[in-house]
């Protein structure tokens, strides 16, 4: 499992900070209290997890931080951890210090990330003061309706404290023990009491009435009023019962996620049947809108396992599906699981906007924001010199997916774009505007049209090819492929094309055409990279069938949408990525449509959510990249009004067959040389030329010239099979090389065209 690394790119970066290996969350240490760990490998059944469902009362999400303070009841110490294998003092403190946590906390590495904090405070207290604040009325209502409770209450304090009635018990006591003396002293020191405090009871109501009396004549009515409702609010303070509802409401909110504990994590693997002793690599972390565990299942367990159960562990986690996040970490062993929780349902928060929707332009050969992984960090994809699949069952996001790339080409304003969306649907619409070739729809034409684009695309390599081929070795350092100064330069063609070729199953299952496409995708795929062309391939069906096994065994960037089997898994992502646990069965197209793995390569795979673009938001970003295509002045094909011709598959055979004259059984080769030469004079025209005019050469000239006419045609001819030899055709230059018509219409046969009849 990797994860994201920097990337430079005219786009916002993502965010480094958060990235999880740097341990971003803040270690917690282990309960002092036992100092040990919580029942790992306990019974499930003993140890107590939270109810379903449970609502959560609304927390400052900066606040969350303590975490995992379950007790247990068999304790194991984990805060301690593991020393380095080799007892070398040294290594072990760098490999601890390898994956120590950052010293600064994550909202305070990043300028952005701090702004981001901020603003949300400044939001969010804001928000939860303008609650109050417009509830208060209500709030003034409750509590002055419980003001004659407080009232009376304040009156039986009154009432017991000017009456000495804590004193009554003493005295009861003092007679009870036949203590004269002492009861009399306490019935003095009670009458002396209650008269003094029954007479500054009444000065102080006397002087509170006066004042009363005088501030409501004499103040303003609102004055008057507030200070009624203030001290009947003081009174139903002082009357709520401790059992009563609070006052204030409480704000609840369900997508709220608990916190994650190690005795939720051990008990959830249990459910799924992980049965065992689970340790703990580190103590459950925040790392970045989560939370994080690392654990080494019990021996003879595989992460495969957690994996493909995510739906089962999410359930017995009581938490949504999109929350609940399992890895595994190949780099650590096979049965190391990294699980990431959600503090908030990606479901249900607002969508993440991609970094492009409202500026910036692309350099293809630099990354181009493609989507987020579970943790909401941008994840880039650089498309230059590598291809893409795409495959996932219909509905599971392929479209947006697709959607991201051509947008992203189209923001290049050197890229050139062929786009064949072979559904029909005109999802791709958007970009018309700015493709040089572009076709939807998914009847013969378009399929024609597709592969007639990949015939382009072919003969388009080998111009390239050629191109490179010939640069001296300074143009081209690291070997001979396209570089960005080489793809600056106009007059060498070199600059990046994107085809995409969308729902391709389309073309590939075609009876007539889909061979050939399949053919010609495979030798792209394989060849055609190093030259700035790159091909995009989606499709709704990975099997066998409707995607060729050249193009999926050779592509180099791979995103697998859900999927529902092994098989199509492998397909689309390469050979036994299921079985190293790189699986897209775990993903509900409908709940996670969009989420794919993405693998740029075996060992580099990550679970990502393409950016999702509306129609309409998509609509507006290709009229950006049309403005810009426009500046730069590199609109071309349909985009700046030509008619693509379609390419010419037509050979020699048929050319021949065009200019055969009717009736003949043979012909000499001269004349067919003449006879081509005039009919498509740009192809054949040199094979006909002389430096001197017929008529002005000598006839051994003559000779040697038609002699090399004719040695040209056998040359042409030889691919195809067709043998030239010695024709005698009186009345017309005797014996001569020639070519015999039944050699020909054999050899038209063998590439599946019949020759016109006579
Ligand atoms: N990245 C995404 N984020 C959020 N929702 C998405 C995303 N991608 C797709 N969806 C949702 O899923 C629906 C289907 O997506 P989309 O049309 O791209 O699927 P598809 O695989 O191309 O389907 P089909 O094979 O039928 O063409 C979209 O209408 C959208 O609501």
């Amino acid at each position: 499992m990797t994860r994201p690394g920097p990337h430079p790119a005219p786009w916002e970066l993502p965010k480094e900070e958060d990235a999880p290996t740097e341990t971003d969350g803040r270690v917690v240490p282990f309960p002092d209290r036992t100092g040990t760990r919580p029942a790992i490998g306990a019974d499930p059944a003993q140890t107590p997890t939270a109810p379903a469902g449970a609502d959560v009362e609304v927390i400052d999400p900066t606040d969350v931080e303590v975490l995992d303070t379950d007790d247990t009841t068999q304790p194991r110490p984990v805060d301690v951890l593991p020393k380095g294998s080799g007892g070398d003092w040294l290594e072990d403190r760098r490999t601890l210090l390898d994956t120590a946590p950052a010293l600064v906390p994550y909202y305070l590495r990043s300028r952005e990330e701090f702004t981001d904090a901020a603003r949300f405070l400044v939001e969010y207290y804001a928000r939860m003061g303008a609650y109050r604040a417009t509830r208060s009325p209500v709030y003034l209502l409750k509590l002055v309706s419980r003001s004659p409770r407080g009232m009376g209450r304040a009156l039986s304090h009154w009432g017991r404290w000017a009456l000495d009635i804590e004193a009554n018990e003493l005295r009861k006591h003092a007679a009870g023990g036949n203590r004269t003396s002492e009861y009399m002293m306490l019935s003095r020191q009670h009458t002396a009491r209650i008269r003094a405090r029954l007479l500054s009871s009444l000065v102080v109501a006397l002087g509170v009435t006066v004042i009363g009396a005088v501030a409501l004549g004499t103040a303003p009515a609102w004055a008057s009023v507030s200070a009624i409702v203030a001290a009947l609010a003081g009174f139903g303070a002082a009357g709520s019962k401790p059992d009563a509802k609070p006052i204030i409401d409480r704000w609840t909110s369900p997508h709220l996620q608990r916190e994650l504990t190690s005795t939720e994590v051990v008990a959830a693997l249990e459910a799924i049947g992980v049965k065992g002793k689970v340790d703990f690599v580190n103590p459950i972390q925040t790392d970045g809108p989560g939370w994080r565990a690392e654990v080494d299942l019990p021996p003879g367990y595989l992460t495969d396992k957690v994996l493909e159960e995510r739906a089962k562990l999410a359930g017995a986690m009581r938490r949504p599906l999109t929350t609940v996040w399992p890895e595994s970490d190949t780099e650590a062993h096979p049965g190391r699981l990294v699980l990431w929780v959600a503090k908030k349902d990606p479901a249900k928060s607002k969508r993440r906007l991609w970094p492009l929707m409202k500026h910036g332009q692309t350099d293809l050969f630099a990354d181009i924001p493609f989507g987020f992984d579970p943790r909401g960090r941008v994840i880039p994809l650089n498309l230059m010199y590598t291809n893409l699949l795409m495959g996932g069952v219909p509905g599971s996001g392929k479209t947006s997916g697709v959607m991201v790339v051509a947008l992203a080409g189209a923001l290049d304003p050197t890229c050139e774009m062929w786009v064949y969306e072979m559904k029909g649907s005109g999802d791709l619409d958007p970009v018309q505007p700015v493709c040089h070739r572009y076709v939807s729809g998914d009847d013969d034409e378009h399929c024609g049209s597709a592969l007639d684009a990949l015939r382009k695309l072919e003969k388009e390599l080998k111009r390239r090819k050629k191109i490179i081929a010939g640069l001296p070795a300074e143009q081209v350092p690291k070997g001979r492929k396209v570089y960005p100064h080489l793809a600056k330069d106009r007059k060498l063609g070199l600059h990046p094309l994107l085809a995409i070729f969308d729902e391709a199953h389309t073309l590939f299952e075609h009876e007539e055409y889909g061979k050939e496409a399949a053919d010609i995708a495979g030798r792209l795929i394989r060849k055609a990279r190093a030259y700035g062309i790159i091909l995009v391939v989606t499709t709704q069906r990975p099997d066998a069938k409707s995607l060729p096994k050249t193009v999926s065994d050779n592509v180099s960037t791979r995103f697998c949408l859900a999927v529902t089997g092994h098989i199509a898994n492998d397909l689309v992502l390469g050979t036994s990525m299921y079985r190293n646990g790189v699986r897209a069965t775990m993903f509900d197209p409908k709940k996670e449509a969009g989420t794919g793995w993405l693998a740029k390569s075996s060992h580099d795979t990550q679970i990502v959510r393409a950016a999702f673009i509306e129609q309409a938001e998509a609509i507006e970003i290709a009229k950006r990249a049309l403005a810009l295509r426009t500046a730069a002045g590199t609109l071309t094909g349909e985009a700046a009004g030509e008619t693509i011709a379609a390419e010419d598959t037509t050979t020699l055979l048929d050319h021949l067959a065009a200019v055969w004259p009717a009736g003949e059984d043979t012909m000499h080769s001269v004349r067919l040389v003449q006879a081509l030469a005039s009919y498509r004079p740009d192809t054949y025209g040199p094979w006909a030329a002389s430096d001197l005019p017929v008529e002005e050469m000598s006839r051994e000239e003559q000779r040697a010239h038609e002699t090399r006419m004719a040695t040209t045609l056998s040359n042409a001819l030889a691919p195809f099979g067709v043998n030239t030899g010695q024709i005698t055709k009186r009345g017309d230059g005797g014996s001569r090389k020639g070519v015999k018509r039944t050699d020909l219409e054999a050899a038209l046969a063998r590439s599946g065209t019949a020759m016109e009849d006579d």
